[in-house]
């Protein structure tokens, strides 16, 4: 080897070939008198004699020969052993404990994580695939993977969780599921807290996620036992007054708005006594499922008690309708159950309260309900009873109306009277309303006032309208072919006037009778456009197109614009009688019926007025410039075979 010279630091060493063949490194004596090092190349020991030898040298030294051994001063040696030790000591201390914690974590039953500000996991624990299906690996190639889990119902508290002002700060606690990668949800249990740097710097997030699945299943068995009947596994009495208090919560206390029945099964003892109470049960889960089905989620059924159940109807809008849900339930239970093939029947009585009505609090209205279906059975030998008698009544006699308004249209027993309409300044009839009446033969002659409004619930109103509609047709008829010419107007309901077929039935009965169309007013209130005013609007002039004159009834009493008065083809303004009778003593009524007679003349409609009683009506009216009217002072509603003599005089 030749020798050779660094200058770092100046000269620091020079190697030359030493005595028996072996390389020697002396370092610069003159800088560093003292410094001795010796390098026996062939063997790759340093010696470096040196009592004060810079660090600078030996790193130079080290460098430069790669010396497997240094000899160095005895105190220096000393130092860096302690040193080397100390740090292998820390080394091996940090290993351990690292080790140890890899050790608990791996065998923790709940799936623990580290996790980077990046999201990246730096640790996953082996519990990840028993709680997720996931491997550790999987959870080190995809940052974020957990989010991903998280079920789409919590999915939203997990972002506020991470999100939230809480997240990296504080350590939290959460009750999340997770999709297990095979599908099936799990309950987990999230406890997560920040991990902080020596500086107090966040570095990312630590959690433990434990599988609480069972602990959710049996929490939710107790809170089912709690609110649910174990047998028929309807709702129980709790469940129930839970529902009706929120019910009452939901609708104001002012209208007819939901209805409690209170079921009780005739003679269910009897059935537990024949056929043993195995089969009573049997038979209540069988009841219970078909009221289910019945119910088709419009109304919820509850287990009272043994036998006892109560269904709460929601929207219900009158007694009628509650009844004839009551009804419906009964004939569907009276059906025949097959249990050990046997046939098993059963019966019972419904009790009917109607919120708020009937009570104001659920327990009342229960109570109520529970007290009406015992009358019922004890008093009435019904099937179904009604709280309040007041209703009871209302609803048998609507009940007994609406039958026999379907015996009345079957034995034709209703017919159009006629009220002559007049020209106040000569007294002469000008046309005539025709005006339903029946003619019942055991009560006489009845007024519509008591049968058009069930006519018009039942729908019936729509057969009722035609035969009145026909029967008109033929009239005006009968009297065109005696010389007679009377326009007649017919009120058209506005059930009636919305059937898809309406028109259609109009020209059928001007053909069918063969009348001049000109001959025939349909007089509408203005409810037939409040609903759907294009459809109405429609309707109103395929009508005119047929000949017929629209007339507007009842004006000036309903709640919509004028504005329609313009839209709609009327030909005749028919001025509600309300302003008739006190125009002789209210100077207000007479400014609207100036108004709306200025109106009326402006769109070149007809005026009638309806109502008028007495002269001085009358007399105020042509004042005013109110020339047609109907009214008691003239006629009342006759018969056709009473008006024909009067039409024939004019
Ligand atoms: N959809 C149908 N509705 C009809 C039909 N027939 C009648 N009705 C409606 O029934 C309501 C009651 O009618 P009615 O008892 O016949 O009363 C009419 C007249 O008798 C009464 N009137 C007439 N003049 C006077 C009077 O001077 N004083 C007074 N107190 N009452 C009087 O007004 C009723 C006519 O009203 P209107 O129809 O508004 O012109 C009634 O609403 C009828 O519309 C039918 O076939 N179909």
């Amino acid at each position: 080897m030749n020798p050779d010279t660094s200058d770092d630091g100046g000269a620091l060493a020079h190697v030359r070939a030493g005595d028996r063949g072996r390389d020697t490194i002396y370092l610069d004596t003159a800088s560093n008198p003292k410094a001795h090092s010796l390098y026996l190349r062939n063997v790759g020991i340093a010696f470096l004699l040196v009592g004060t030898a810079s660090l600078a040298q030996m790193a130079f030294v080290y460098e430069s020969f790669q010396p497997h051994l240094f000899v160095i001063p005895a105190l220096v040696a000393l130092a860096i052993a302690f040193l080397l030790a100390r740090v292998s000591l820390l080394k091996a201390q940090v290993q351990r404990e690292s080790g140890r914690f890899r050790a608990v974590a791996d065998v923790g039953q709940e799936f623990t994580y580290f996790c980077a500000l990046d999201g990246s996991y730096e640790y996953a624990s082996p519990s990840s695939v028993k709680l997720t299906g996931y491997r550790p690996e999987e959870f080190y190639a995809k940052p974020g993977l957990m989010a991903e889990l998280i079920h789409p119902l919590d999915r939203e508290r997990w972002q506020q969780h991470v999100a939230g002002p809480a997240s990296g700060r504080a350590t939290e606690n959460l009750d999340l599921r997770l999709i297990h990668k095979d599908g099936h949800t799990v309950w987990f249990q999230h406890i997560c807290g920040p991990v902080h740097d020596a500086k107090g710097r966040l570095v990312g997030i630590r959690a433990a996620n434990i599988d609480i699945t069972e602990r959710k299943e049996f929490e939710a068995r107790i809170e089912r036992m709690a609110y649910y009947d174990p047998l028929t596994d309807l709702p129980n009495r709790r469940a129930l007054n839970g529902e009706i208090e929120q019910l009452i919560r939901k609708y104001p206390a002012t209208e007819n708005r939901f209805a409690v029945l209170f079921l009780d099964l005739d003679r269910f003892k009897h059935i537990n006594d024949s056929y043993g109470h195995e089969l009573g049960d049997q038979l209540l889960v069988k009841l219970a499922e078909r009221l289910r089905r019945c119910c088709e989620n419009q109304a919820t059924i509850s287990r009272f008690g043994g036998d006892e159940l109560v269904v709460v109807v929601p929207d219900v809008d009158s007694p009628k309708t509650a009844v004839d849900y009551a009804a419906h339930l009964l004939d569907s239970i009276e059906r025949p159950f097959i249990l050990e093939d046997r046939e098993l029947y059963i019966s019972g009585g419904i009790g009917v309260t109607l919120y708020p009505y009937d009570g104001q609090d659920a327990a009342t209205l229960i109570r109520n309900a529970d007290a009406a279906m015992y009358r019922a059975k004890q008093t009435k030998h019904t099937r179904i009873g009604l709280y309040s008698e007041e209703l009871i009544d209302n609803i048998a006699a609507f009940v007994s109306t609406e039958n026999r308004i379907r015996r009345a249209l079957k034995e034709h027993e209703f017919v159009p009277h006629y009220q002559p309409q007049v020209d106040m300044n000569s007294g002469r009839i000008v046309g005539a309303e025709a005006l339903a009446r029946w003619h019942s033969h055991d009560r006489g002659l009845i007024s519509p006032a008591e049968f058009i409004p069930v006519a018009e619930e039942t729908g019936l109103i729509d057969q009722l309208g035609r035969s009145i509609l026909t029967q008109a047709c033929a009239q005006i008829l009968e009297w065109q072919r005696s010389g007679i010419r009377l326009p007649v107007s017919v009120n058209i309901s506005g059930r009636q006037f919305a059937i898809p077929g309406f028109v259609d039935q109009v020209q059928d009965i001007i053909a069918g009778t063969g009348i001049d169309p000109a001959q025939l007013e349909l007089e509408i209130t203005e409810q037939v456009f409040l609903e759907d005013m294009d459809e109405a609007t429609d309707k109103l002039w395929q009508l005119r197109d047929l000949g017929v004159s629209i007339a507007i009834d009842d004006f000036g009493i309903g709640y919509s614009s004028l504005s329609y008065l313009k839209r709609l083809p009327f030909n005749t303004l028919k001025i509600d009688r309300a302003f008739t009778r006190d125009i002789c003593d209210d100077a207000r009524d007479v400014a609207i019926l100036r108004a709306i007679l200025s109106l009326s003349r402006d769109l070149r409609l007809n005026t009638i007025i309806e109502g008028v009683e007495t002269e001085a009506q009358k007399k105020l009216l042509l004042r005013l410039g109110c020339e047609r009217a109907q009214g008691f002072l003239f006629h009342q509603p006759l018969p056709a075979a009473e008006l024909t003599p009067l039409l024939v005089k004019r």
